[in-house]
């Protein structure tokens, strides 16, 4: 199978890594997902919407913590949060579960430990992110961003198949986003699928393929370059307003 960025192997045909299908869920009583349809393949996806459009709450569908009403989520051929799955996924939250009173390496050691990946996962991960300078700190003097990469890196212990990441560049300059970017494409090549969250519209170029989500649903799926020639769109945000007026006229 080619992994080649210039031309792209043919998803359509390949394996989903994980598959939605008429997903309902309700939080505090409002109906937050609407029957959402979805397929993610290999490579880095951008899940894109504006703020409660409902990503976050289709990524913990992704990964089996959240309840749904109805439809079904499967991951790598198995209901999501089934125990088939479970050392597979990597989920990275917006508010990182890190214990603040330990340095960045006790924290990665303890989870290494827990999810058995072993001492030497702790020094590969902390390369990715870019935090091998702060190993030694006390995670409550991270600034955020810092804080939020240590999360990141939790997420990568033991080289899941399946990367969940929800707005993990949120608060990082850009030099520091653009690395990120470019771990993120490493990760895929080697083989994870690579779903990463934002309501920035401009990180949306950087992504092999995009979903877009508005109110619950998903208003498209495809390339960067696939959605704005579709809707003849300079920019993903143009081309994600030209697909809502498409929807309602
Ligand atoms: N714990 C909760 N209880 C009740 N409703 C919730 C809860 N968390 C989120 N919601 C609602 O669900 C909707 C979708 O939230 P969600 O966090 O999935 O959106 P999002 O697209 O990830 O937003 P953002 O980009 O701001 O993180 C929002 O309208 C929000 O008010």
């Amino acid at each position: 199978m080619s992994t080649s960025r210039s031309q792209p192997p043919d998803r359509s045909v390949e394996a989903p890594v994980a598959e939605v299908t008429g997903l309902v869920v309700r939080r505090g009583g409002r109906t937050v997902l609407a029957g959402l349809d979805a397929r993610l393949g290999h490579g880095v996806t951008g899940l894109l919407g504006p703020s409660g459009s409902g990503k976050t709450t289709l990524m913990r569908a992704l990964v089996g913590s959240q309840v749904v009403s109805s439809g079904s989520v499967s991951v790598l051929g198995h209901p999501a949060g089934s125990p088939a799955v479970r050392g597979r996924v990597g989920y990275a939250t917006q508010a990182a579960g890190v214990y603040d009173d330990l340095t960045v390496a006790q924290n990665l050691a303890f989870f290494a430990r827990v999810l058995r990946a072993g001492a030497a996962e702790v020094d590969r991960v902390l390369e990715v992110v870019d935090l091998h300078e702060q190993r030694g700190q006390v995670v409550a003097r991270l600034s955020g961003g810092q804080r939020g990469r240590v999360g990141l890196a939790l997420a990568l212990l033991g080289r899941p198949e399946l990367l969940v990441l929800d707005e993990p560049t949120v608060g990082l300059d850009p030099v520091l986003r653009a690395r990120l970017w470019t771990r993120f494409h490493e990760l895929a090549e080697a083989g994870a699928a690579v779903l990463v969250s934002s309501h920035v519209m401009d990180e949306a170029e950087r992504c092999d393929r995009l979903l877009l989500v508005r109110e619950g649903r998903l208003v498209a799926d495809g390339t960067p370059a696939g959605l704005r020639e579709r809707t003849g769109a300079g920019t993903i945000e143009e081309a994600f307003v030209a697909l809502v007026h498409q929807e309602q006229p």
